[in-house]
């Protein structure tokens, strides 16, 4: 299949409970650049819709093809195989604690390297040479050798997006990222995540509970309620009664 095609997303449903569906039928077809970030309300279904794209969680219908190869449909050698080309960026890091820093971004090129390098760990010296690229990209040249659960939230954070960037993906994917940070950092890790993907050329969906956020660093913003895309535009289209739509309610605007 030719590249870059983006992510497009047909009829997708999703179902834990049969008969109650928790997606219910999004369509998306999203340019492969540039940062969509998902907005709505708690339990709408915003995590389900990440998860879906990375088989995280099962699609019950729809399908999903990335750079117009299949997401949904595959199973075994060929969704690792597809896994490996989506980054993903966790709300709690998701790092091995014990492990160092350095460990952990290593860990990114698992799906690459034949496990008894990885046990060994005999990473190819290419691999090494861009871990230390993106420690320093990510402002954490010095701290290579330091055990993850010496690290603040926010260097865990950089830790997670040089791992995801280990990847060369095609497509990142980010649950959110920032939502377990002060603002201050919450704002310096949407910086460092819209700059090295930017570089790196790598589409971003973002699921962000901050608006705000959402407005400053995405350049399309979905918004969904009740298990559907409400809203689908840049961030400027984006207008109080869209929000009253997504979210219920004024009094908080
Ligand atoms: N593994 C699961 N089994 C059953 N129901 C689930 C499961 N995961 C999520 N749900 C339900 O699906 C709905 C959507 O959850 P989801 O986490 O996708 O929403 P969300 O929009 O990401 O919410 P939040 O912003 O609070 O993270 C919720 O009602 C949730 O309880």
């Amino acid at each position: 299949m030719s590249a870059r095609q983006g992510l497009v997303i047909k009829g997708l449903v999703k179902e834990y409970v049969p008969g109650k569906p928790v997606l219910r039928g999004i369509d998306l077809d999203l340019a492969p650049e540039g940062i969509t970030a998902i907005i709505g309300p708690s339990g709408t279904g915003k995590s389900t819709l990440i998860r879906c794209i990375n088989r995280l969680v099962e699609p019950t219908r729809g399908e999903i093809t990335l750079d117009g190869a299949p997401l949904t449909g595959i199973s075994g050698g060929q969704l690792r195989l597809a896994r490996r080309r989506i980054g993903m960026v966790f709300q709690e890091y998701n790092l091995v604690e014990r492990l160092t820093v350095m460990e952990n971004v290593l860990s990114g090129r698992l799906g690459y390297v034949p496990l008894w390098r990885a046990w060994l760990r005999k990473y190819p010296a290419e691999d090494i040479a861009l871990a230390f690229e993106l420690l320093d990209a990510v402002g954490l040249p010095d701290h290579a050798t330091r055990r993850a659960d010496a690290l603040s939230g926010g260097q865990r954070q950089r830790v997670g997006i040089a791992r995801a960037l280990m990847q060369r993906p095609a497509l990142l994917l980010a649950d959110e990222p920032t939502s377990s940070l002060d603002p201050k950092t919450a704002v310096e890790i949407m910086e460092l995540l819209a700059r090295l993907t930017q570089a790196a050329n790598v589409p971003v969906v973002i699921n962000i509970h901050n608006v705000e956020l959402a407005k400053r660093f995405a350049n399309r913003i979905v918004g969904m309620e009740g298990g559907r895309v409400v809203f689908d535009g840049p961030p400027g289209d984006l207008q109080p009664h869209h929000l009253r739509q997504i979210y219920g309610g004024e009094d908080w605007l």
